[in-house]
């Protein structure tokens, strides 16, 4: 799945920058093999209107804000000054753009809106960075009325004082209006910063908006801040914490990890998105950058595996699931991996999510038929709980 790339930017022919360049992310991105086991769809936009899944998911404990129309779809816009990274974000995550690559990027000169189909359907629009929404030429309400995140992307490495201005002034506007938008300021391109630097301009970032908001008025408002950068993974464990806001079922995921980890000796479980490699719900133990690192790396072995020795599962061999006699998970991908004194444990949960989970030391491998057996009761409960990816 590496070394895939994409250019993101594409000149509208009326030339109205107002117009929206409705973009499909390229499905012909995937390799074939990849999409055996391990698949998402990147579909276009007219496609992706997809009947709502006639399970209604049973578990509803969270909410989903400002999404009136209560289609599911919610909307990420990626916001900031020009050049502060929008498109590579967007690119890398979404496209597997490799970073080195986004170098190479245009300037966007329209709003770029790409639908993504996977585990659950969203949109991610890229904003131009010289653009200003509330021009009232702009249709404010048609940007923001079903926005799931505004995420505004400040360069670290840059002058920033103007980017805290525009940020306010956006969070000012829009708060009488969307009061329940959730503002996530990635504090990007931080791989040029020393750690000690780096702690101080987030710090820095972070006073300056939150006092500004309450000097005018908005004490508490809904921002958070992470620091991310392309060149690592915190561009991805960022998105993750991201979209994870956005899933109403989050609560009940993250107690159905705690109760697999509780009853397996696991150290640590993420549920990922496998081709994003965004991890949708973790259990509620502490989490480091570290584990995330080893369990995203492990992703990429997996794939690259699956790529090689993978093969078409044709309908047939899909239907075989309903057969009594057929095994089921057949075309589940279960490995155990030696790391250190530890284990990782990868199993495809549906075609959009696997569960890779770090194996505590009192987890050793001759316990796997129970591992085995607790994951697959995991499995059934979150088809009933996100019966999204069923096949
Ligand atoms: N060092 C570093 N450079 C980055 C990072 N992310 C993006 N860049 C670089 O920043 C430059 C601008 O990136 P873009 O993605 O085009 O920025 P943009 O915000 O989309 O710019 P506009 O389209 O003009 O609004 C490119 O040269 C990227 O390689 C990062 O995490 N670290």
């Amino acid at each position: 799945m590496a070394g895939q790339s994409h250019s993101p930017t594409r000149s509208h022919p009326d030339g109205d920058p107002a117009a929206a360049d409705d973009q499909p992310a390229d499905s012909s991105m995937l390799k074939p093999a990849a999409q055996l086991t391990l698949m998402r769809y990147l579909q276009d936009l007219p496609d992706a209107d997809i009947p709502p899944s006639p399970v209604q998911p049973r578990y509803h404990t969270g909410r989903l804000p400002n999404n009136k129309a209560g289609d599911g779809k919610p909307r990420l816009l990626l916001m900031g000054q020009r050049r502060s990274g929008k498109s590579s974000i967007s690119s890398v995550v979404f496209h597997k753009l490799p970073p080195s690559e986004t170098l190479y990027l245009e300037t966007t000169t329209r709003i770029k809106k790409e639908s993504m189909h996977s585990f659950m359907d969203f949109q991610v629009w890229d904003f131009p960075g010289h653009l200003d929404y509330f021009d009232p030429a702009f249709d404010v309400d048609n940007i923001f009325d079903e926005i799931g995140a505004l995420i505004w992307v400040i360069d670290a490495q840059d002058e920033y004082l103007d980017a805290i201005v525009r940020l306010n002034a956006t969070i000012l506007n829009l708060h009488q209006t969307y009061p329940n938008i959730n503002v996530e300021v990635f504090v990007h391109k931080v791989d040029g910063l020393s750690d000690d630097f780096r702690n101080e301009v987030i710090q820095d970032i972070t006073q300056r908006v939150m006092d500004e908001l309450s000097d005018n008025g908005y004490e508490n408002a809904p921002v958070s801040f992470y620091s991310t950068s392309i060149y690592d993974h915190s561009i991805f464990d960022a998105f993750s914490k991201v979209i994870q806001k956005l899933i109403p079922q989050l609560p009940t995921l993250e107690a159905l990890l705690d109760s697999l980890i509780r009853n397996c000796h696991i150290e640590k479980a993420y549920l990922f998105d496998v081709l994003s490699k965004i991890y949708i719900a973790t259990d509620t133990s502490p989490t480091d950058i570290g584990s995330y690192e080893i369990c995203s790396d492990y992703i990429d072995v997996v794939v690259d595996v699956s790529e090689i020795y993978g093969w078409d599962r044709g309908d047939d061999e899909a239907q075989a699931g309903n057969n009594e006699n057929a095994i089921n998970d057949a075309e589940s991908l279960i490995t155990l991996e030696k790391k250190s004194n530890n284990y990782l444990y990868l199993r495809e949960i549906n075609k959009y999510l696997a569960l890779i989970c770090l194996m505590g030391d009192d987890s050793p491998a001759d316990k796997k038929p129970l591992i085995d057996y607790n994951v697959g009761v995991f499995q059934e409960a979150l088809a009933q709980v996100f019966p999204r990816g069923e096949k």
